[in-house]
Protein backbone atom coordinates (compact mmCIF):
# COMPACT_ATOMS: atom_id res chain seq x y z
CA UNK A 1 0.00 0.00 0.00
CA UNK A 2 2.69 2.43 1.02
CA UNK A 3 4.79 1.51 -1.96
CA UNK A 4 1.63 2.32 -4.03
CA UNK A 5 1.70 5.91 -2.60
CA UNK A 6 5.57 5.94 -2.87
CA UNK A 7 5.41 4.93 -7.16
CA UNK A 8 2.31 7.40 -7.47
CA UNK A 9 4.31 10.12 -5.58
CA UNK A 10 6.58 9.36 -8.01
CA UNK A 11 4.93 9.64 -10.90
CA UNK A 12 3.37 13.10 -10.10
CA UNK A 13 7.14 13.95 -9.48
CA UNK A 14 7.97 12.75 -12.94
CA UNK A 15 5.31 14.90 -14.55
CA UNK A 16 6.83 17.93 -12.77
CA UNK A 17 9.95 17.23 -14.26
CA UNK A 18 8.92 16.83 -17.55
CA UNK A 19 6.70 20.38 -17.28
CA UNK A 20 10.18 21.88 -15.94
CA UNK A 21 11.91 20.46 -18.78
CA UNK A 22 9.59 22.38 -21.45
CA UNK A 23 9.18 26.13 -19.37
CA UNK A 24 13.16 25.75 -18.67
CA UNK A 25 13.48 27.26 -22.60
CA UNK A 26 11.44 30.23 -22.12
CA UNK A 27 13.30 31.28 -18.92
CA UNK A 28 17.38 33.58 -18.79
CA UNK A 29 19.99 31.29 -17.72
CA UNK A 30 20.16 32.71 -14.07
CA UNK A 31 16.32 32.36 -13.23
CA UNK A 32 16.11 29.54 -14.75
CA UNK A 33 18.90 27.39 -12.57
CA UNK A 34 17.45 29.30 -9.49
CA UNK A 35 13.47 27.94 -10.46
CA UNK A 36 15.56 24.68 -10.95
CA UNK A 37 16.94 24.18 -7.71
CA UNK A 38 13.32 25.28 -6.33
CA UNK A 39 11.69 22.50 -7.87
CA UNK A 40 14.85 19.86 -6.83
CA UNK A 41 14.27 21.22 -3.14
CA UNK A 42 10.41 21.47 -3.63
CA UNK A 43 10.91 17.35 -5.60
CA UNK A 44 12.92 16.19 -2.06
CA UNK A 45 10.09 17.41 0.00
CA UNK A 46 7.24 15.86 -1.99
CA UNK A 47 9.55 12.69 -2.72
CA UNK A 48 12.27 11.89 -0.14
CA UNK A 49 12.64 8.49 -1.33
CA UNK A 50 15.68 7.09 -3.29
CA UNK A 51 15.53 4.08 -5.49
CA UNK A 52 17.84 1.56 -6.42
CA UNK A 53 18.05 -0.94 -9.38
CA UNK A 54 19.43 -4.08 -9.66
CA UNK A 55 19.36 -5.92 -13.13
CA UNK A 56 19.56 -9.62 -13.37
CA UNK A 57 21.90 -9.11 -16.11
CA UNK A 58 24.58 -6.73 -15.70
CA UNK A 59 25.83 -5.20 -19.21
CA UNK A 60 27.90 -7.09 -20.68
CA UNK A 61 27.45 -10.07 -18.67
CA UNK A 62 26.55 -13.42 -20.05
CA UNK A 63 25.70 -14.79 -16.46
CA UNK A 64 22.74 -14.02 -14.22
CA UNK A 65 24.28 -10.85 -11.74
CA UNK A 66 25.71 -12.68 -8.42
CA UNK A 67 23.81 -9.22 -6.57
CA UNK A 68 20.69 -10.27 -8.33
CA UNK A 69 21.02 -14.06 -7.28
CA UNK A 70 21.78 -13.35 -3.78
CA UNK A 71 18.81 -10.38 -3.60
CA UNK A 72 16.50 -13.14 -4.64
CA UNK A 73 17.44 -15.49 -2.02
CA UNK A 74 17.35 -13.19 0.79
CA UNK A 75 13.59 -11.43 0.09
CA UNK A 76 12.08 -15.18 -0.17
CA UNK A 77 13.47 -16.15 3.24
CA UNK A 78 13.67 -12.67 5.04
CA UNK A 79 11.48 -10.06 3.61
CA UNK A 80 8.76 -9.20 6.81
CA UNK A 81 6.08 -8.44 4.63
CA UNK A 82 6.13 -11.52 2.38
CA UNK A 83 5.20 -11.95 -1.20
CA UNK A 84 2.06 -13.25 -2.06
CA UNK A 85 2.83 -14.80 -5.40
CA UNK A 86 5.76 -17.09 -5.31
CA UNK A 87 8.17 -18.64 -8.44
CA UNK A 88 9.55 -21.97 -8.11
CA UNK A 89 12.84 -22.51 -8.85
CA UNK A 90 13.77 -26.47 -9.40
CA UNK A 91 17.83 -26.51 -8.23
CA UNK A 92 20.13 -29.27 -7.37
CA UNK A 93 19.23 -31.68 -10.59
CA UNK A 94 15.52 -31.34 -9.48
CA UNK A 95 16.24 -32.57 -5.90
CA UNK A 96 15.35 -29.17 -4.51
CA UNK A 97 12.73 -26.45 -5.35
CA UNK A 98 13.36 -22.98 -4.26
CA UNK A 99 10.63 -20.32 -3.82
CA UNK A 100 11.20 -16.55 -4.76
CA UNK A 101 8.89 -13.39 -5.10
CA UNK A 102 7.16 -13.57 -8.60
CA UNK A 103 7.25 -10.74 -11.09
CA UNK A 104 5.60 -7.35 -9.90
CA UNK A 105 5.59 -8.22 -6.20
CA UNK A 106 6.10 -6.01 -3.75
CA UNK A 107 7.55 -6.53 -0.22
CA UNK A 108 9.18 -5.09 2.99
CA UNK A 109 12.00 -5.39 5.03
CA UNK A 110 12.98 -4.10 8.16
CA UNK A 111 16.80 -2.91 9.40
CA UNK A 112 17.77 -1.15 12.36
CA UNK A 113 14.49 0.39 12.67
CA UNK A 114 14.17 1.26 8.95
CA UNK A 115 11.63 0.14 6.61
CA UNK A 116 13.05 -0.92 3.30
CA UNK A 117 10.68 -1.51 -0.07
CA UNK A 118 11.61 -4.05 -2.72
CA UNK A 119 9.60 -4.86 -5.95
CA UNK A 120 10.10 -6.93 -8.69
CA UNK A 121 9.75 -5.59 -12.43
CA UNK A 122 10.09 -7.13 -15.84
CA UNK A 123 10.27 -5.48 -19.15
CA UNK A 124 10.19 -7.15 -22.18
CA UNK A 125 12.73 -5.57 -25.34
CA UNK A 126 11.43 -6.11 -28.59
CA UNK A 127 14.72 -6.71 -29.41
CA UNK A 128 16.47 -9.49 -27.95
CA UNK A 129 20.05 -9.31 -26.97
CA UNK A 130 22.75 -11.68 -25.34
CA UNK A 131 22.20 -10.70 -22.09
CA UNK A 132 18.56 -11.91 -21.71
CA UNK A 133 16.98 -14.38 -21.72
CA UNK A 134 15.45 -16.28 -24.56
CA UNK A 135 12.27 -14.14 -24.13
CA UNK A 136 13.82 -10.96 -24.57
CA UNK A 137 12.57 -10.62 -20.68
CA UNK A 138 14.67 -7.92 -18.73
CA UNK A 139 14.18 -8.68 -14.89
CA UNK A 140 15.16 -6.23 -11.96
CA UNK A 141 15.02 -5.84 -8.21
CA UNK A 142 14.19 -2.16 -7.29
CA UNK A 143 14.76 -0.77 -3.85
CA UNK A 144 13.25 1.78 -1.92
CA UNK A 145 13.74 3.46 0.84
CA UNK A 146 14.09 7.19 2.60
CA UNK A 147 16.40 9.78 1.37
CA UNK A 148 17.86 9.95 4.96
CA UNK A 149 18.78 6.88 5.49
CA UNK A 150 21.10 6.55 2.60
CA UNK A 151 24.11 6.19 4.03
CA UNK A 152 23.39 3.50 6.31
CA UNK A 153 21.42 1.43 3.60
CA UNK A 154 24.52 1.60 1.33
CA UNK A 155 26.91 0.94 3.16
CA UNK A 156 25.64 -1.28 5.78
CA UNK A 157 22.06 -2.97 4.65
CA UNK A 158 23.21 -3.77 1.04
CA UNK A 159 26.14 -5.37 2.50
CA UNK A 160 23.92 -7.36 4.88
CA UNK A 161 21.86 -8.57 1.75
CA UNK A 162 24.30 -9.81 -0.30
CA UNK A 163 26.55 -11.57 1.95
CA UNK A 164 23.07 -13.14 3.61
CA UNK A 165 21.94 -13.75 0.27
CA UNK A 166 25.15 -15.52 -0.59
CA UNK A 167 25.11 -17.96 2.15
CA UNK A 168 21.80 -18.85 1.39
CA UNK A 169 23.01 -19.63 -2.06
CA UNK A 170 25.85 -21.34 -1.16
CA UNK A 171 24.16 -23.35 1.28
CA UNK A 172 21.54 -24.63 -1.17
CA UNK A 173 23.84 -25.37 -4.06
CA UNK A 174 24.93 -28.55 -5.01
CA UNK A 175 28.97 -28.98 -3.40
CA UNK A 176 31.61 -30.00 -6.04
CA UNK A 177 34.12 -32.82 -5.94
CA UNK A 178 37.21 -31.61 -8.31
CA UNK A 179 39.74 -33.21 -9.55
CA UNK A 180 42.89 -32.73 -11.61
CA UNK A 181 42.06 -35.02 -14.38
CA UNK A 182 43.44 -32.82 -16.90
CA UNK A 183 46.90 -31.73 -15.95
CA UNK A 184 46.13 -27.85 -15.87
CA UNK A 185 42.00 -27.64 -15.77
CA UNK A 186 39.83 -29.07 -12.80
CA UNK A 187 36.75 -31.86 -13.21
CA UNK A 188 34.13 -32.16 -10.97
CA UNK A 189 31.18 -34.60 -9.50
CA UNK A 190 28.50 -33.76 -7.69
CA UNK A 191 29.85 -33.68 -3.96
CA UNK A 192 27.63 -36.33 -1.82
CA UNK A 193 29.56 -38.03 0.81
CA UNK A 194 27.25 -38.94 4.35
CA UNK A 195 30.05 -38.11 6.55
CA UNK A 196 29.38 -35.89 9.10
CA UNK A 197 30.97 -34.51 12.59
CA UNK A 198 28.28 -36.19 14.28
CA UNK A 199 29.24 -40.00 12.26
CA UNK A 200 32.93 -39.51 13.20
CA UNK A 201 34.20 -41.48 15.83
CA UNK A 202 37.08 -39.57 17.44
CA UNK A 203 37.88 -38.44 21.09
CA UNK A 204 35.13 -35.99 22.30
CA UNK A 205 37.09 -33.14 23.55
CA UNK A 206 39.58 -33.47 20.14
CA UNK A 207 36.73 -33.32 17.85
CA UNK A 208 35.10 -30.04 19.91
CA UNK A 209 38.59 -28.31 19.38
CA UNK A 210 38.33 -29.09 16.01
CA UNK A 211 34.78 -27.95 15.26
CA UNK A 212 35.72 -24.66 17.40
CA UNK A 213 38.73 -24.25 15.17
CA UNK A 214 36.77 -24.39 12.02
CA UNK A 215 33.69 -22.38 13.00
CA UNK A 216 36.53 -19.36 14.47
CA UNK A 217 38.24 -19.59 11.31
CA UNK A 218 35.18 -18.93 8.93
CA UNK A 219 34.24 -15.83 10.88
CA UNK A 220 37.40 -14.52 11.16
CA UNK A 221 37.58 -13.05 8.23
CA UNK A 222 38.47 -9.31 9.39
CA UNK A 223 40.70 -11.05 11.56
CA UNK A 224 42.81 -12.35 8.69
CA UNK A 225 42.83 -8.99 7.06
CA UNK A 226 44.02 -6.84 10.22
CA UNK A 227 47.13 -9.49 10.76
CA UNK A 228 47.82 -9.35 7.36
CA UNK A 229 47.21 -13.04 6.15
CA UNK A 230 45.16 -14.61 3.86
CA UNK A 231 42.28 -15.89 4.78
CA UNK A 232 42.82 -19.98 4.69
CA UNK A 233 43.78 -22.72 6.79
CA UNK A 234 46.67 -25.64 6.52
CA UNK A 235 45.16 -29.28 8.22
CA UNK A 236 47.26 -32.00 8.27
CA UNK A 237 45.74 -35.32 8.85
CA UNK A 238 47.85 -38.02 10.29
CA UNK A 239 47.50 -41.68 11.06
CA UNK A 240 47.27 -45.11 9.94
CA UNK A 241 44.87 -46.30 7.45
CA UNK A 242 41.36 -46.76 7.99
CA UNK A 243 41.44 -44.39 11.35
CA UNK A 244 39.15 -41.64 9.24
CA UNK A 245 41.47 -38.97 7.48
CA UNK A 246 39.73 -38.88 4.35
CA UNK A 247 36.01 -39.04 6.54
CA UNK A 248 36.83 -36.08 8.03
CA UNK A 249 37.74 -34.14 4.92
CA UNK A 250 34.12 -35.02 3.75
CA UNK A 251 32.73 -33.98 7.48
CA UNK A 252 34.60 -30.85 7.09
CA UNK A 253 32.89 -30.16 3.68
CA UNK A 254 29.57 -30.79 4.55
CA UNK A 255 29.72 -28.49 7.75
CA UNK A 256 31.13 -25.69 6.22
CA UNK A 257 28.97 -26.11 2.48
CA UNK A 258 32.99 -26.40 1.16
CA UNK A 259 33.82 -27.73 -2.34
CA UNK A 260 36.62 -29.74 -2.15
CA UNK A 261 39.18 -30.11 -5.10
CA UNK A 262 41.69 -32.85 -4.53
CA UNK A 263 44.81 -32.36 -6.16
CA UNK A 264 46.28 -35.58 -7.40
CA UNK A 265 49.95 -34.07 -7.62
CA UNK A 266 51.90 -36.92 -9.16
CA UNK A 267 49.61 -36.04 -12.62
CA UNK A 268 50.76 -32.23 -12.47
CA UNK A 269 53.98 -31.52 -15.10
CA UNK A 270 55.18 -28.61 -13.20
CA UNK A 271 55.18 -25.33 -10.90
CA UNK A 272 53.57 -23.37 -13.41
CA UNK A 273 50.61 -25.78 -14.08
CA UNK A 274 50.34 -25.91 -9.98
CA UNK A 275 50.44 -22.48 -10.22
CA UNK A 276 47.25 -22.52 -12.71
CA UNK A 277 45.26 -25.09 -11.03
CA UNK A 278 45.36 -22.74 -7.93
CA UNK A 279 44.41 -19.93 -9.95
CA UNK A 280 41.32 -22.28 -10.82
CA UNK A 281 40.61 -23.22 -7.16
CA UNK A 282 37.28 -21.34 -5.59
CA UNK A 283 36.93 -19.55 -2.32
CA UNK A 284 34.86 -21.71 0.33
CA UNK A 285 37.11 -24.67 -0.56
CA UNK A 286 39.21 -27.15 0.54
CA UNK A 287 42.49 -28.11 -1.40
CA UNK A 288 43.45 -31.36 -0.22
CA UNK A 289 46.54 -33.70 -1.02
CA UNK A 290 46.04 -36.95 0.17
CA UNK A 291 49.30 -39.11 1.14
CA UNK A 292 51.38 -36.51 0.85
CA UNK A 293 54.27 -38.81 1.45
CA UNK A 294 53.35 -40.89 -1.53
CA UNK A 295 53.56 -37.79 -3.84
CA UNK A 296 57.38 -37.00 -2.84
CA UNK A 297 60.12 -38.15 -3.86
CA UNK A 298 61.77 -38.60 -0.57
CA UNK A 299 64.64 -41.40 -2.07
CA UNK A 300 67.55 -40.90 -0.29
CA UNK A 301 66.40 -38.52 2.70
CA UNK A 302 66.97 -41.25 5.37
CA UNK A 303 70.80 -41.71 4.46
CA UNK A 304 73.35 -41.63 7.85
CA UNK A 305 71.97 -39.00 9.26
CA UNK A 306 75.30 -37.21 10.55
CA UNK A 307 76.32 -37.35 6.51
CA UNK A 308 73.23 -35.46 5.21
CA UNK A 309 73.32 -32.94 7.87
CA UNK A 310 77.03 -32.47 7.03
CA UNK A 311 75.98 -32.23 2.95
CA UNK A 312 73.00 -29.94 4.50
CA UNK A 313 75.13 -27.59 6.11
CA UNK A 314 77.27 -27.42 2.87
CA UNK A 315 74.68 -26.65 0.69
CA UNK A 316 73.21 -23.81 3.02
CA UNK A 317 76.10 -22.28 2.14
CA UNK A 318 76.36 -22.47 -1.44
CA UNK A 319 72.40 -21.28 -3.09
CA UNK A 320 72.70 -23.04 -6.07
CA UNK A 321 73.37 -26.39 -4.30
CA UNK A 322 70.19 -25.37 -2.04
CA UNK A 323 68.25 -25.09 -4.82
CA UNK A 324 69.18 -28.69 -6.47
CA UNK A 325 68.27 -30.46 -3.04
CA UNK A 326 64.65 -29.76 -3.73
CA UNK A 327 63.02 -32.63 -4.01
CA UNK A 328 60.49 -33.22 -6.99
CA UNK A 329 57.10 -35.03 -7.16
CA UNK A 330 57.37 -38.34 -8.59
CA UNK A 331 56.90 -38.28 -12.13
CA UNK A 332 56.52 -34.71 -12.18
CA UNK A 333 58.98 -31.75 -12.58
CA UNK A 334 56.68 -29.91 -9.53
CA UNK A 335 59.19 -29.43 -6.66
CA UNK A 336 58.98 -29.04 -2.94
CA UNK A 337 59.19 -25.34 -3.44
CA UNK A 338 56.57 -25.21 -6.06
CA UNK A 339 54.30 -26.93 -3.60
CA UNK A 340 55.32 -24.67 -0.75
CA UNK A 341 54.69 -21.46 -3.00
CA UNK A 342 51.17 -22.82 -3.99
CA UNK A 343 50.58 -23.32 -0.28
CA UNK A 344 51.64 -19.90 0.66
CA UNK A 345 53.11 -17.77 -1.66
CA UNK A 346 52.02 -14.76 -3.29
CA UNK A 347 49.41 -16.72 -5.92
CA UNK A 348 47.95 -18.30 -2.90
CA UNK A 349 46.33 -15.14 -1.47
CA UNK A 350 43.93 -15.32 -5.12
CA UNK A 351 40.93 -16.44 -3.37
CA UNK A 352 39.85 -16.70 0.20
CA UNK A 353 38.21 -18.49 2.82
CA UNK A 354 39.90 -21.74 1.83
CA UNK A 355 41.59 -24.78 3.69
CA UNK A 356 44.59 -26.67 2.74
CA UNK A 357 44.48 -30.43 3.78
CA UNK A 358 47.52 -32.87 3.84
CA UNK A 359 47.08 -36.35 4.85
CA UNK A 360 50.02 -39.00 5.70
CA UNK A 361 50.36 -42.01 7.14
CA UNK A 362 53.50 -41.62 7.88
CA UNK A 363 54.18 -37.89 9.27
CA UNK A 364 57.99 -38.66 9.89
CA UNK A 365 58.70 -38.58 6.30
CA UNK A 366 57.75 -34.89 5.52
CA UNK A 367 60.12 -32.63 5.15
CA UNK A 368 59.70 -30.10 8.58
CA UNK A 369 59.32 -27.34 5.94
CA UNK A 370 56.08 -28.72 4.63
CA UNK A 371 54.44 -28.66 7.42
CA UNK A 372 55.86 -25.91 10.25
CA UNK A 373 52.76 -24.10 11.28
CA UNK A 374 51.92 -21.23 9.24
CA UNK A 375 51.54 -23.60 6.12
CA UNK A 376 50.03 -26.74 8.40
CA UNK A 377 48.41 -24.80 10.87
CA UNK A 378 46.83 -27.68 12.59
CA UNK A 379 48.38 -31.21 13.20
CA UNK A 380 45.47 -33.30 14.10
CA UNK A 381 46.49 -37.08 14.94
CA UNK A 382 43.57 -39.74 14.09
CA UNK A 383 44.99 -42.84 15.42
CA UNK A 384 43.71 -46.38 16.85
CA UNK A 385 40.28 -46.94 17.89
CA UNK A 386 39.98 -46.32 21.51
CA UNK A 387 36.91 -46.87 23.64
CA UNK A 388 35.84 -43.51 23.45
CA UNK A 389 35.80 -43.75 19.65
CA UNK A 390 34.23 -46.99 19.60
CA UNK A 391 31.23 -45.71 21.70
CA UNK A 392 30.62 -43.24 19.06
CA UNK A 393 30.77 -46.26 16.34
CA UNK A 394 28.72 -48.60 18.38
CA UNK A 395 26.49 -45.40 18.83
CA UNK A 396 26.23 -44.90 14.62
CA UNK A 397 25.93 -48.40 13.88
CA UNK A 398 23.86 -49.77 16.80
CA UNK A 399 22.25 -47.77 18.54
CA UNK A 400 23.86 -48.53 21.58
CA UNK A 401 24.79 -46.18 24.19
CA UNK A 402 25.68 -48.84 26.73
CA UNK A 403 25.56 -52.21 27.13
CA UNK A 404 27.31 -55.11 29.28
CA UNK A 405 29.73 -56.16 26.77
CA UNK A 406 31.00 -52.73 26.39
CA UNK A 407 33.79 -53.21 29.14
CA UNK A 408 35.43 -56.30 27.80
CA UNK A 409 35.91 -54.38 24.49
CA UNK A 410 37.10 -51.49 26.41
CA UNK A 411 40.04 -53.23 27.83
CA UNK A 412 40.54 -55.48 24.54
CA UNK A 413 40.81 -51.74 22.93
CA UNK A 414 43.44 -50.98 25.03
CA UNK A 415 45.69 -54.01 24.51
CA UNK A 416 45.06 -54.17 20.38
CA UNK A 417 45.48 -51.55 17.49
CA UNK A 418 42.34 -52.14 15.64
CA UNK A 419 41.61 -49.17 13.39
CA UNK A 420 38.14 -47.49 13.66
CA UNK A 421 37.69 -48.83 9.70
CA UNK A 422 37.77 -52.41 11.48
CA UNK A 423 36.12 -51.73 14.55
CA UNK A 424 33.37 -50.33 12.07
CA UNK A 425 32.97 -53.42 9.65
CA UNK A 426 32.83 -55.51 12.52
CA UNK A 427 29.98 -53.97 13.79
CA UNK A 428 27.69 -54.23 10.82
CA UNK A 429 25.20 -56.47 10.86
CA UNK A 430 26.20 -59.26 8.30
CA UNK A 431 22.51 -60.59 8.02
CA UNK A 432 19.26 -60.50 9.10
CA UNK A 433 19.68 -62.83 12.14
CA UNK A 434 22.37 -60.69 13.77
CA UNK A 435 21.57 -58.05 16.27
CA UNK A 436 23.30 -55.09 18.25
CA UNK A 437 24.60 -58.16 20.75
CA UNK A 438 25.93 -60.88 18.27
CA UNK A 439 27.58 -58.01 16.48
CA UNK A 440 29.85 -57.43 20.10
CA UNK A 441 30.12 -60.71 20.72
CA UNK A 442 31.63 -60.62 16.81
CA UNK A 443 33.77 -57.64 17.40
CA UNK A 444 35.21 -59.22 21.00
CA UNK A 445 36.01 -62.12 18.93
CA UNK A 446 37.76 -60.31 16.25
CA UNK A 447 40.03 -57.88 18.99
CA UNK A 448 40.72 -61.63 21.02
CA UNK A 449 42.09 -63.22 17.81
CA UNK A 450 44.09 -59.73 16.96
CA UNK A 451 45.44 -59.55 20.48
CA UNK A 452 46.85 -63.31 20.32
CA UNK A 453 48.41 -62.29 16.65
CA UNK A 454 49.71 -59.24 17.73
CA UNK A 455 51.69 -61.49 21.20
CA UNK A 456 52.68 -64.38 18.34
CA UNK A 457 54.21 -61.74 16.38
CA UNK A 458 56.22 -60.07 19.36
CA UNK A 459 57.56 -63.31 20.13
CA UNK A 460 58.52 -63.86 16.60
CA UNK A 461 59.89 -60.45 16.59
CA UNK A 462 62.14 -61.18 19.77
CA UNK A 463 63.34 -64.52 18.36
CA UNK A 464 64.66 -63.11 15.32
CA UNK A 465 66.19 -60.26 16.71
CA UNK A 466 68.12 -62.61 19.32
CA UNK A 467 69.05 -64.46 16.01
CA UNK A 468 70.42 -61.56 14.25
CA UNK A 469 72.58 -60.17 17.06
CA UNK A 470 73.93 -64.34 17.83
CA UNK A 471 74.95 -64.33 14.56
CA UNK A 472 76.54 -60.63 14.59
CA UNK A 473 78.61 -61.63 17.76
CA UNK A 474 79.77 -64.53 15.36
CA UNK A 475 80.52 -62.51 12.96
CA UNK A 476 82.64 -59.72 14.49
CA UNK A 477 84.88 -62.20 16.39
CA UNK A 478 85.25 -64.35 13.00
CA UNK A 479 86.36 -60.85 12.09
CA UNK A 480 88.38 -60.43 15.35
CA UNK A 481 90.27 -63.60 14.56
CA UNK A 482 90.86 -63.52 11.01
CA UNK A 483 92.56 -59.95 11.93
CA UNK A 484 94.81 -61.35 14.61
CA UNK A 485 95.93 -64.03 11.82
CA UNK A 486 96.69 -61.55 8.90
N1 LIG B 1 37.12 -42.11 12.89
C1 LIG B 1 36.17 -42.70 12.16
N2 LIG B 1 34.88 -42.45 12.38
C2 LIG B 1 33.92 -43.03 11.65
N3 LIG B 1 34.15 -43.87 10.66
C3 LIG B 1 35.43 -44.17 10.39
C4 LIG B 1 36.50 -43.57 11.12
N4 LIG B 1 37.65 -44.05 10.63
C5 LIG B 1 37.34 -44.87 9.64
N5 LIG B 1 36.01 -44.95 9.49
C6 LIG B 1 35.30 -45.78 8.51
O1 LIG B 1 36.27 -46.46 7.75
C7 LIG B 1 36.25 -46.11 6.38
C8 LIG B 1 37.66 -45.71 5.95
O2 LIG B 1 38.01 -44.51 6.60
P1 LIG B 1 38.84 -43.35 5.89
O3 LIG B 1 38.85 -43.55 4.42
O4 LIG B 1 38.33 -42.04 6.39
O5 LIG B 1 40.27 -43.66 6.48
P2 LIG B 1 41.65 -42.95 6.15
O6 LIG B 1 42.26 -42.56 7.45
O7 LIG B 1 41.47 -41.89 5.14
O8 LIG B 1 42.46 -44.16 5.54
P3 LIG B 1 43.73 -44.10 4.51
O9 LIG B 1 44.91 -43.63 5.30
O10 LIG B 1 43.87 -45.52 4.07
O11 LIG B 1 43.36 -43.18 3.40
C9 LIG B 1 35.29 -44.96 6.25
O12 LIG B 1 34.45 -45.13 5.17
C10 LIG B 1 34.50 -44.97 7.53
O13 LIG B 1 33.30 -45.63 7.32
MG1 LIG C 1 42.10 -41.66 3.14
Amino acid sequence: MIMKDVTQLGSVMAGFMFMWAIFQQWFPEELGNHIQNYFRRLGSYFYPYITITFPEYQSGEFKRSKAYIAIERYLAINSSDRAKKLKANVIKDGKSVVLSMDDYEEVTDEFEGIKIWWSSSITISQQRSLFTNDDGEKRSYKLTCHRKHKEIITKVYLHHVLDEGKAIVMKSRQRKLYTNGNMTSWSHIIFEHPSTFDTLAMNPEKKKDILDDLMTFIKSKDYYKKVGRSWKRGYLLYGPPGTGKSSMIAAMANLLDYDIYDLELTSVSNNTDLKKLLIGTTSKSIIVIEDIDCSLDLTGQRKKKKEKEKKEKEKEKNPVQKKEKDKKIKGSEVTLSGLLNFIDGLWSACGSERLIVFTTNHLEKLDPALIRRGRMDKHIELSFCCFETFKVLAKNYLDLESHDLFSPISRLLEETNMSPADVAENLMPKSSQENAESCLNHLIKVLTNSKEEARLKAVEDSRVKASQSESSVVESSDEESSDGEG
